[in-house]
């Protein structure tokens, strides 16, 4: 949430007004030096991470994980609902609660804009990523999905103001303390911002730029609304543009675990230099530096715990622990921990005969037939006709035994 700010006295000026009052937008070369080990870092690991086996797994995942991203995007304003009815919104399913169905609206425009970037955008350039029209295009494919009456956004003091797709706000605003520059300078600072970061060569630079100019994006305030999920998204399409996600992991979940100490640190990004040496720009060097490193950590702590997740053996013990606990239960009785050896094969290939997978469990004919029919059941398989072959499936009922505690508001969701 956020105030209106309105200016009574006709003689005030807003504090910003001028781009030079945004300097600096990257680290000088001391920090910037200091900062490329974490950088180096997080780009090894999201690397190795990426080069981990199971393809067809990390196929799935992509799109698996864009219902969490949108759930933690959108939770760090309070905007969620909850894992389930994002699934049943993805169904056409919308809750008869105004309310609840306007935020599984917005949880499903976000899982279409990330999939739309992720397209548009495939590989890093930082002449085109760093183009005010490129927020302008994520905001606008973000917004446009919605109906009028959720673009209609009620301020702190109960004034009320309608998000235009797309296009920078024409008044002021207020966030936290901080009071973003004169919406009449919106255009200006947004090119500043082009100019800072467009010329950033992929690798260790382009990171740190991606992790400033969400600083930068956020200061500026652009839109009337919508910008913590604009910037959110620019960051997530610039480290999948240089091939450092690969739909495995997303900055989205670590900020909104951490939102506390992202606000702190956006805060703290938004002060006037803090004396003689915190650097020769107007804004604090120090602030911007603390605010790349969070981000940085953040989403080094996001590769490491999905590296836990995505080794062929640790899977297929999952799997396992996954068809014992169902076992018990009356519906699926006929599931034999046998088949986790199948099921794990099918996360390195597409799909697979059903006499082969059945082959794969070791067991007698009949039994191997009921273990699959109660495979279906679960829902970890699929397949596209009657007796055709099977694939792996993720649905969000089984995240707690095939991910636990990747997304744990909807483990709560699915317990029975
Ligand atoms: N003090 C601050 N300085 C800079 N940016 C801030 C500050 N406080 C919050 N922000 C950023 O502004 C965003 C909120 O702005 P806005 O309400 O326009 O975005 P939103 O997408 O509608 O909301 P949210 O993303 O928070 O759900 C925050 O998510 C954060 O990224």
């Amino acid at each position: 949430m956020k105030l209106a700010y309105f200016m009574t006295d006709k003689l005030s000026k807003y504090h910003y007004n001028s781009p030079h009052q945004m300097s600096p937008l990257l680290p000088s070369e001391q920090p910037m030096n200091d900062l490329r080990p974490l950088v180096a870092e997080l780009i090894n690991n999201a690397k190795d991470l990426a080069s981990q086996g199971m393809p067809q797994l990390r196929s799935l995942l992509r799109e698996t994980l864009r219902p969490m991203n949108s759930f933690y995007t959108n939770k760090i304003e309070g905007q969620h609902t909850e894992p389930l009815m994002i699934e049943r919104a993805l169904k056409a399913d919308f809750s008869d609660k105004p309310d609840e169905a306007k935020k599984q609206r917005i949880a499903i425009a976000h899982i279409a804009t990330e999939r739309w970037g992720e397209i548009t955008y495939p590989s890093f350039d930082a002449a085109n990523f760093f183009q005010p029209g490129v927020l302008q295009a994520i905001h606008r494919h973000l917004h446009t999905q919605l109906l009028d009456d959720d673009l209609i956004q009620t301020n702190d003091d109960g004034t009320k103001e309608k998000v235009h797709p797309g296009e920078w706000r024409t008044a002021g605003v207020k966030i936290g303390n901080h009071i973003p520059p004169d919406p009449a300078t919106v255009p200006v600072f947004m090119e500043e911002w082009q100019r800072g970061y467009s010329h950033s060569k992929a690798g260790e630079n382009a990171v740190v730029a991606l992790m400033a100019a969400h600083h930068r994006f956020a200061w500026i305030h652009p839109f009337t609304d919508g910008n913590g999920r604009t910037a959110r998204l620019h960051t997530h399409l610039g480290l999948n543009s240089l091939g450092l996600t690969q739909g495995l992991w997303s900055p989205m979940r670590g900020l909104a675990r951490e939102q506390a100490n992202y606000y702190a640190h956006l805060i703290a990004a938004d002060k006037d230099r803090q004396g003689d040496y915190d650097g020769r720009g107007v804004l604090s060097e120090k602030g911007l530096v603390e605010f790349i490193q969070f981000l940085i950590n953040t989403c080094l702590d996001q590769v490491s715990f999905m590296s836990g997740m995505l080794d062929i053996p640790s899977f297929e013990a999952r799997l396992r622990e996954m068809l014992a606990a169902e076992s018990t239960k009356d519906d699926t009785k006929a599931l034999k921990v046998e088949a986790a050896t199948p099921l794990a094969y099918l996360g390195t290939v597409k799909s697979m005969e059903r006499t082969k997978f059945k082959g794969m469990m070791g067991l007698a004919s009949r039994t191997s037939d009921r273990a699959l029919a109660d495979l279906f059941k679960l829902g970890i398989i699929t397949s596209k006709s009657p007796k055709g072959p099977v694939e792996l499936a993720l649905p969000l009922s089984l995240f707690r035994y095939l991910f636990p505690r990747l997304w744990p508001e909807a483990e709560v969701n699915t317990i029975s």
